[in-house]
């Protein structure tokens, strides 16, 4: 293992470049074959020096009508140091099988052993630095550069950096990559398959598991990975499985498997194959054992005719006419009732020559063989008490296994992760602008947009009291004249914009217009019969207090406008009101109504809607930021194969959610910071009371969204299915949790409801803090903190155990 034994690059050494010095200390795989775990039956203890051992391997995708069966009893046994070349057509269960191998996937029945031990233990070695994996996919982060990559994994893998760089400049040479400074997404598809390659040798495992390693590489290139494959196996003894389509390179492996339908047909070596078979090329070994299975399995079933147009070997795909190629090289089984024991092969080299393997296995075809599955041998009962007593055993995928604890090597992970994170983010410029300035904009254009009181509402003005048109300006002191002047001058211009009429039918259309909110009205003898009415109070008679009336009508469709202008008209009467009676020395107390509002004990007298909002949006956006950042970060990594090549690598899913963690409360202190400071410093929202705990349950919220958002990852396995899922969650939550409007006006039912709501309870803490200025402590402000720890809690349970559900299929 790299810490224990630093096997760096040897260049220098009497063994040329492309070679490897023997691997010191070989015995701890034969130590662990012999290491019999205390729960294991005796059946099931592998035999000596065998590296991988699967024993009556079933699988099956989907369940019900929509079953895929993949592996069907399938038995694979690669001895240590060989390369065992895994070969099939597509859709034939080979990714499955390597799946399985390294514990990504559960088999349904059946056993797999890795140096004598369940993948998934300490002792097998996988996940960790036994193991050497590519998967089919590229799998690596598209914002690293390779140097970076390298760095990623040689720290999960202990390397020191010395020992990175040293082992990079050799496999950059060795693999003909471009420079280490080049960022991966801007390589080509086979230059990304060569850095996933180099990276799965980066530390010189003892296990290699390569799935299609030399797909879309130069022909010579391709010859030289074998050759350093074989190097690998004779002079460090490294165990390599390797699936491939091309025939003809796997006669370099020491053992072939020949894959179909799920199930093992054959398992030997290159030459044992043709010898016993009596065949001239593995293309007819492998024909003639199709035909067998075939035949065996299911009469009535004919061979699938290849299909060029919809196959997906890299072999078939880049020629250009299949069906005028006729030469002897390759084959292509074309069989039919007449010819079902005899076949004929047609030529299918690719561009380089290569030969591939030109089976086209349709899923129909694999459903078609589940029906075989009956006639084949049940599963060993045996196998079965194997499988259900080692999946009792400790699990190193699950985030709670404690398996073999180190805590350096785990800081060491710890930090790869943590650096990966930041890289990600530092490199994703699209990234940084919607986690940063998105918040920012949002709370803008809130604060911008929303609560302000509305200006320049438009009222119309018909003022029959003065024989000019236009709006008047009113005498000052006690007087008798233009009153209604005097009033218009008591309306905020800012506010309300007045617009003089001549009749009411000329308002009213205008209204009808969409142009104006309203008129006002004057009779002809206002400030006579207003003076009468206000100095006379009840000896005022009925004309007087009928000519006083100001009428107003009003376009009340927009509630906002119309309690807007209500209130100022109103305001701006009393206001009025008052100056007159003092002017004519009445106290000016009986122009008002005998209603008397005292100074506010929370708010103040004109609370805005603003005010009312901002707690709840601040959470809102926090909130939902963590649950897009989270639930984002974890299905990219999830699709494209990273999270699980790290996972094999030896990170544990507890490592990874940590590191998660680590950025995001740095991402959501930053967004807390400018969101709060926008609201706060620059539109000026009230914060009467703790601002520290007010960032304390931001930050509760964060981490709910952030469990939330683990737990739609959890469940989605694509982006659209989880912005579906955060979206469709976004808005009930949103009017369900008093942010918009008050959870009072609510039915009954609804309100009960609210009130479980993760941001419900959070949103009153918040309103109560920051604009009634409580504390912790109060009744009303602590249960919000209380609902936001629960529901992290909760969320992160339901995560974990979809996570859980989801490895075991
Ligand atoms: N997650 C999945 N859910 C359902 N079916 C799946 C899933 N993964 C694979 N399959 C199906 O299982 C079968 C075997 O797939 P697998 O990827 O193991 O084949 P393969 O031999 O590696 O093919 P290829 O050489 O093209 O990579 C295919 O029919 C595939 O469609």
């Amino acid at each position: 293992m790299v810490s224990d034994s630093p096997r760096v690059r040897y260049v220098n050494n009497n063994l040329g470049e492309d070679q490897e010095p023997p691997r010191e200390n070989m015995s701890p795989p034969l130590a662990n074959t012999e290491a019999k775990p205390s729960n294991t039956l005796v059946a099931a203890n592998p035999p000596r020096r065998t590296a991988v051992l699967v024993t009556g391997a079933w699988k099956q995708y989907g369940s019900g009508k929509r079953t895929t069966p993949v592996l069907q009893n399938l038995t694979m046994t690669v001895p240590e140091g060989t390369i065992y070349s895994l070969l099939g057509a597509s859709g034939c269960g080979k990714t499955t099988l390597l799946a399985c191998t390294v514990g990504m996937r559960r088999l349904d029945r059946g056993d797999i052993r890795i140096f004598g031990a369940r993948p998934g233990t300490s002792e097998s070695g996988i996940p960790g630095k036994r193991v050497g994996y590519m998967p089919q996919e590229i799998a690596l982060y598209g914002e690293f550069t390779i140097r970076e990559a390298m760095q990623y994994f040689g720290r999960i893998y202990g390397m020191t950096i010395a020992q990175i760089e040293e082992r990079m400049v050799f496999l950059i040479k060795f693999l003909d990559l471009p420079s280490f400074h080049r960022q991966i997404q801007t390589l080509s598809g086979g230059q990304q398959r060569r850095v996933s390659f180099a990276v799965a040798l980066l530390h010189d495992p003892e296990l290699l598991i390569l799935d299609e390693p030399t797909v879309g590489v130069d022909p010579l290139l391709r010859q030289s990975i074998w050759n350093y494959l074989c190097n690998l196996v004779s002079t460090r003894k490294t165990t390599v499985i390797i699936t491939t389509h091309y025939i003809e390179e796997a006669k370099q492996a020491t053992t072939i498997g020949l894959m179909r339908s799920g199930r093992l047909l054959a398992e030997d070596s290159p030459s044992n194959l043709l010898k016993l078979h009596q065949c001239i090329s593995l293309e007819d070994v492998f024909l003639k054992l199709c035909m067998k299975d075939k035949v065996t399995n299911n009469a009535s079933h004919e061979l699938s005719l290849p299909n060029y147009a919809n196959t997906n070997l890299p072999a078939l795909q880049s020629t250009p006419n299949a069906h005028e190629l006729n030469t002897n090289k390759s084959l292509i089984a074309v069989c039919n009732e007449k010819n079902r024991h005899h076949c004929k092969a047609e030529v299918m080299p690719d561009e380089n020559g290569i030969i591939g393997l030109a089976f086209h296995q349709s899923k129909e075809q694999l459903v078609g063989d589940d029906k075989i599955k009956d006639a084949n041998p049940k599963p060993d009962p045996v196998f079965q008490r194997v499988s259900r007593v080692v999946e009792e055993g400790v699990d190193c995928y699950s985030a709670d296994s404690g398996c073999s604890y180190n805590p350096v090597e785990s800081f060491n992970r710890l930090r790869a992760l943590i650096i990966k994170n930041f890289i990600c983010m530092w490199r994703n410029i699209g990234f940084m602008l919607f986690i940063f300035v998105l918040p920012a904009i949002q709370v803008i254009l809130f604060c911008l947009a929303i609560g302000r009181e509305p200006l320049d509402m438009k009222l119309g003005v018909i003022n029959h009291e003065i024989e000019e048109f236009g709006i008047c300006t009113g005498p000052i002191g006690c007087t008798t004249v233009n009153l209604s002047c005097r009033y218009l001058d008591a309306i905020p211009k800012f506010s309300v914009h007045l617009v003089p009429f001549v009749t009411e039918e000329d308002a009213i259309k205008e209204i009808e217009m969409g142009q104006l909110w309203g008129y006002i009205s004057f009779p002809q003898n206002f400030s006579i019969a207003l003076m009468d009415r206000e100095l006379n109070g009840n000896a005022a008679d009925n004309s007087s207090i009928y000519e006083s009336r100001i009428r107003i009508q009003m376009d009340m469709s927009n509630q906002q406008i119309a309690f807007s202008l209500q209130r100022i008209l109103l305001e701006s009467f009393r206001s009025f009101s008052r100056k007159l009676l003092n002017d004519c020395d009445y106290d000016p107390v009986l122009g008002e109504l005998p209603l008397h509002f005292d100074e506010p004990i929370y708010g103040h007298d004109h609370p805005s809607f603003m005010e009312f909002m901002a707690p709840g949006i601040v959470l809102s956006i926090i909130f939902f930021m963590a649950v897009a950042l989270t639930g984002s970060a974890f299905i990219t990594e999830k699709k494209e194969g990273m999270l699980d090549r790290s996972l094999v690598a030896g990170v544990t899913t507890g490592e990874v959610i940590s590191a998660h963690m680590v950025t995001q409360y740095v991402v959501m202190v930053g967004q807390t910071v400018l969101v709060l400071v926008f609201m706060i410093a620059v539109f000026e929202v009230p914060v009467r009371g703790p601002l520290g705990w007010a960032i304390v349950i931001t930050l509760l919220q964060g981490t709910c969204g952030m469990s939330f958002g683990f737990l739609i990852s959890t469940v989605c396995n694509e982006e659209r299915n989880a912005i579906q899922l955060a979206l469709g969650s976004f808005y009930p939550n949103l009017l369900l949790s008093g942010v918009v409007w008050p959870i009072e006006s609510m039915p009954k039912i609804l309100r009960d409801i609210s009130y479980v709501l993760p941001e419900t309870l959070a949103c009153e803490s918040m309103r109560s803090m920051l604009t009634r200025g409580w504390g912790i402590s109060h009744p009303a402000v602590w249960p919000g903190f209380l609902s936001s720890i629960i529901w992290s809690v909760v969320f992160w349970i339901l995560a974990v155990l979809v996570a859980r559900f989801s490895r075991s299929k």
